[in-house]
């Protein structure tokens, strides 16, 4: 197995990604997603590419049904191996039990017969456009991919979001693959399906498809550098001490994902029209700004950091 090593030339040789899924519904009440993958499980011909295995899959079919992100737990916090080795079989929250059989399927996860990329489709209700969303700065295969992608979608853009926080990265659905890949677009309410939303996240997907194709059609790519937006920190609205919310999104910061936030410059709004300001030290770069389903998860926004990584030149094995 040669997945990843170098040789004397710096370039990281991977094998041939031959299995590759397509997740929709993760969140049920995500549309883009649940939509594109239910289209693609009656007619594949589009996501089809010679020399691979492109499995479309519906994994939280529960949560479709219901048009809601979950049932009993999130399905993309349920993937951690305590989750993945409970016993316990029907009493086992829903999405607990769909972790299992999704990784039995797709992985196991961190294991050599794991699928070699997962992408997973998402939708925010925040302003943040098209992201990718990547859980390592180590993998050259992705960023290779980023590279890829951004390039050929241009003019438009695609930001990248990663998220290797010791403490805020969490155990998603398409981390049982070798290279997971997270498709994040929005903004577009919950349960709501917007065209223009739906057709950039088929655009990017087909772009995506394109270069892994090319990859294991022995395409070499030379070392490039890709600009990523770093996790740093997850902010919370302020709240009273019964936990309840006190203060909005700032007008000056509501839909402006990816703009600078600056020491001083407003974040909250409260009810009687007082700003809150941004204390940190420095910069930084806010998305996710206003997501419907993160209140339940006490955050207002996540700051980030702009990095440009390197990536190794990469080819087949
Ligand atoms: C709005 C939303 O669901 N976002 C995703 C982001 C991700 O896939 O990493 C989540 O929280 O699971
Ligand atoms: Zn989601």
């Amino acid at each position: 197995m040669s997945n990843g090593s170098s040789n004397n030339n710096n370039t990281a040789r991977f094998d041939a990604a031959r299995r590759v899924a397509i997740f929709g519904g993760t969140h049920g009440n995500e549309m883009s997603g649940v939509t594109l993958v239910n289209l693609w499980m009656q007619n594949s011909a589009e996501i089809q590419r010679k020399g691979l295995e492109i499995k479309p899959f519906l994994t939280n079919p529960k949560a479709v049904e219901k048009c809601v992100r979950y049932v009993d737990t999130d399905l993309n916090r349920a993937f951690t191996q305590e989750n993945l080795s409970a016993t316990g079989g029907d009493e086992l929250p829903y999405e607990v039990q769909r972790a299992q059989e999704i990784n039995r399927m797709f992985g196991p996860k961190g294991s050599a017969e794991a699928y070699d990329v997962i992408f997973d489709l998402h939708n925010t209700t925040s302003n943040m456009g098209c992201t990718l969303i990547l859980e390592s700065s180590k993998d050259a295969f992705n960023l290779q991919m980023m590279n890829y992608i951004k390039k050929a979608f241009a003019p438009a853009s695609c930001l990248v979001l990663l998220n290797e926080h010791p403490l805020l990265k969490y155990s998603t659905s398409r981390s049982v693959a070798k290279h997971p890949v997270g498709m994040e677009v929005g903004p577009q309410p919950q349960g709501v399906l917007r065209s223009n939303i739906f057709e950039a996240m088929r655009v990017i997907l087909k772009h995506a498809l394109d270069f892994i194709s090319l990859f294991n059609e022995g395409m070499e790519f030379p070392p490039c550098t890709v600009e990523v937006f770093r996790v740093l920190e997850r902010m919370d609205y302020p709240r009273d001490a019964n936990g309840n919310i006190i203060a909005m999104v700032h007008p000056n910061l509501q839909d402006c994902d990816w703009e600078p936030l600056n020491p001083g410059d407003p974040m909250f709004q409260t009810f009687d029209g007082k700003s809150i300001h941004y204390q940190g030290s420095s910069t930084v770069y806010p998305t996710f700004i206003n997501e419907a389903a993160y209140y339940e998860k006490q955050q207002a926004f996540v700051t980030t950091r702009r990095e440009t990584l390197a990536a190794s030149a990469i080819g087949k094995a």
